[in-house]
């Protein structure tokens, strides 16, 4: 900011404050006033906050990020870079699986065009991966994305608002995670867009998102958008490569494994490289057996973990060895969790664990009613009494009881304050249990160390399958030694365990849990499915025609 746009800006902020008082800056004899070309930028509170980086700062990292850019890497930035700077549209998408440096790319984009004090919006999908952008925030908090979907649906973002205001100024817009988000989210935006721009310009109106220069990011192989009780063709219809936008979509391939890379020189190179070509072929679907229809991964005998009587039992004093002696060390469960494909296992496996941890068990019960909204719903309310609320469970919401003892690790199930590192998805460690407060270690993502407080949220679930909604007042946490794989998704432990009694039932999974891991010394797996046709086999389900209208698409620019 130059010192004229910082007076500018201190002179709004001091006239606001007046004008509540019913009073003015004029009134004052000598006073300066706002600069009145600048005003208008600066009255917009969410543009300024995008144009506050420090332009030295953002070009001495952009320059550091630039000189260290692969081939590929170099050719993507140009074409996105040379679109913006010639101010024409421009909607892409980044492919390329876990360490083939998406995140780095979008981080010497994002300081380019800072440094330049251009503005950059970046999203993602998931709350964790937001916080791995610069500035990130979740796709649907920044577009006002309408939880419920259809062919029609909008984003809730007035053409005269604030927001409407930064989107039109944005210069690039760049969305990570992108296939997990249903189709129908990307079309809401593209027609909000187009709906904000065409003031700009009546011609936008028929450009893909308004005529934005858009980035999407992401892998085709994890799991795509969750839709309960939806077909394979109606998940593979529900993603972004089935849309009628994916036709203007131009595709780039990130090829190289930055992550490995940058590891491997302290490690055994090839091991390194077999594992990461291994995990690829589990998430391409080009590895294993048919069985009946059905494809069986041989999973390798050094990942195995033996079985007994009690699989559980066994798992746990893998993944969570010397479990008690290290229960004041926060970093021990900082890196390490249990997968597994269910919520009724994750669950089995954290009440099994939090009983082996010693102290005082505390138990929260949630507070459960109908929502007033859905009190003339067609079916009779008087048979849905408290008793039968408090049993419903649903992912990703906390159950009617939460049991917690200090020293446990929860996750956060909702986006209370992404800025501050609480996502949903973020882990913590219970560091007190009050009556009304829970306090707590964040251990993973951008806030790692900093003591939060968490208090109790009325919560209602997008997709509890039932044809009425209901409120949960309730703590938004749950246990997390034990997590599903869907969850996982976008976060990086060094001590895996899969435990697989039900083998994973949708697109991806088995490739987002295996892939979880940097090395492959952390991965450990427990195959206990009585469906399985071999002891080393695991069922892995992957719906490779997603891949057809990406594979036949790259762009090559070398
Ligand atoms: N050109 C590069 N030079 C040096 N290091 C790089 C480069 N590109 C990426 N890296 C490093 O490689 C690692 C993986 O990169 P990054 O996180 O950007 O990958 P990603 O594709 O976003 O992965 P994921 O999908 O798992 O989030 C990071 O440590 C990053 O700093």
């Amino acid at each position: 900011m130059t010192l004229e746009e910082l007076q500018t800006f201190c002179l709004i902020e001091i006239e606001k404050l007046l004008q509540n008082n019913g009073k003015s800056l004029k009134d004052y004899a000598g006073m300066p006033l706002p600069n009145v070309d600048l005003i208008s930028a600066f009255s917009n509170s969410m543009v300024v906050r995008e144009m506050q980086y420090d332009v030295s700062e953002m070009l001495a990292q952009h320059d550091d990020y630039f000189a260290q850019l692969t081939a590929e890497q170099e050719s993507i930035y140009h074409a996105i870079i040379s679109r913006v700077l010639n101010k024409e549209h421009g909607f892409f998408f980044v492919y390329g699986f876990g360490g083939t440096g998406k995140t780095f790319l979008y981080k010497t984009l994002s300081t380019k065009l800072r440094s330049e004090r251009k503005i950059v919006i970046n999203v993602a999908s998931s709350g964790i991966a937001s916080l791995l952008l610069p500035g990130g925030k979740t796709a649907h908090s920044m577009f006002n994305i309408p939880i419920e979907l259809n062919e029609e649906s909008v984003c809730r973002i007035r053409v005269n608002s604030q927001k409407a205001d930064l989107i039109r100024q944005a210069d690039l817009i760049i969305w990570d995670e992108a296939p997990m988000t249903n189709k129908l989210a990307f079309e809401a935006v593209d027609r909000t867009f187009r709906d904000l721009m065409k003031v700009t310009s009546i011609s936008n109106q028929n450009l893909p998102f308004g005529g934005k220069v858009i980035v999407l990011g992401g892998d085709f192989r994890q799991v795509l958008p969750v839709i309960p009780k939806a077909s394979r063709a109606e998940i593979v219809m529900a993603s972004i490569n089935s849309s009628y936008l994916w036709k203007h979509c131009e595709v780039f391939n990130l090829t190289r494994n930055m992550r490995l890379e940058s590891v491997a020189q302290n490690s055994d190179m090839d091991e390194l490289r077999l594992f990461s070509e291994w995990i690829l072929q589990v998430g391409e679907g080009k590895c294993g057996t048919r069985i009946d229809d059905r494809v069986f991964v041989k999973i390798a005998s050094e990942l195995l973990i033996p079985i007994t009587d009690d699989p559980i039992t066994d798992i746990v004093s893998v993944i969570y060895p010397n479990l008690s002696e290290n229960l004041n060390n926060s970093t021990y469960f900082q890196d390490r969790a249990i997968f597994a494909a269910t919520i009724e296992i994750v669950e089995e496996i954290n009440d099994h664990i939090v009983n082996l941890l010693p102290g005082e068990m505390k138990e929260y019960l949630s507070s459960d009613c109908i929502c007033g909204t859905d009190a003339n719903v067609d079916i009779d309310l008087n048979w849905i009494n408290v008793e039968f609320l408090n049993q419903i469970k649903c992912s990703g919401f906390p159950n009617h009881s939460l049991k917690l003892k200090v020293g446990a690790p929860v996750i956060l199930l909702r986006n209370i304050d992404p800025a501050g590192g609480l996502c949903n998805g973020t882990r913590l460690i219970v560091h007190s249990l009050g009556r009304n407060v829970i306090t707590a270690d964040i251990v993973s993502g951008s806030n790692v160390g900093d003591r939060v407080f968490i208090s109790r949220m009325n919560l209602i679930p997008s997709d509890s399958g039932l044809p009425f909604k209901f409120q949960r007042r309730q703590f938004p946490l749950l246990l997390c030694f034990a997590m599903t794989i869907n969850k996982s998704q976008g976060q990086t432990l060094s001590t895996v365990g899969l435990f697989l009694r039900r083998s994973v039932f949708s697109h991806g999974q088995l490739y987002v849990a295996i892939s979880r891991v940097k090395y492959k010394k952390g991965l450990k797996i427990l195959l206990c499915d009585e469906n399985r046709p071999e002891d080393d086999l695991t069922e892995n389900i992957v719906f490779t025609e997603v891949f057809n209208k990406i594979f036949g698409m790259f762009i090559y620019l070398l």
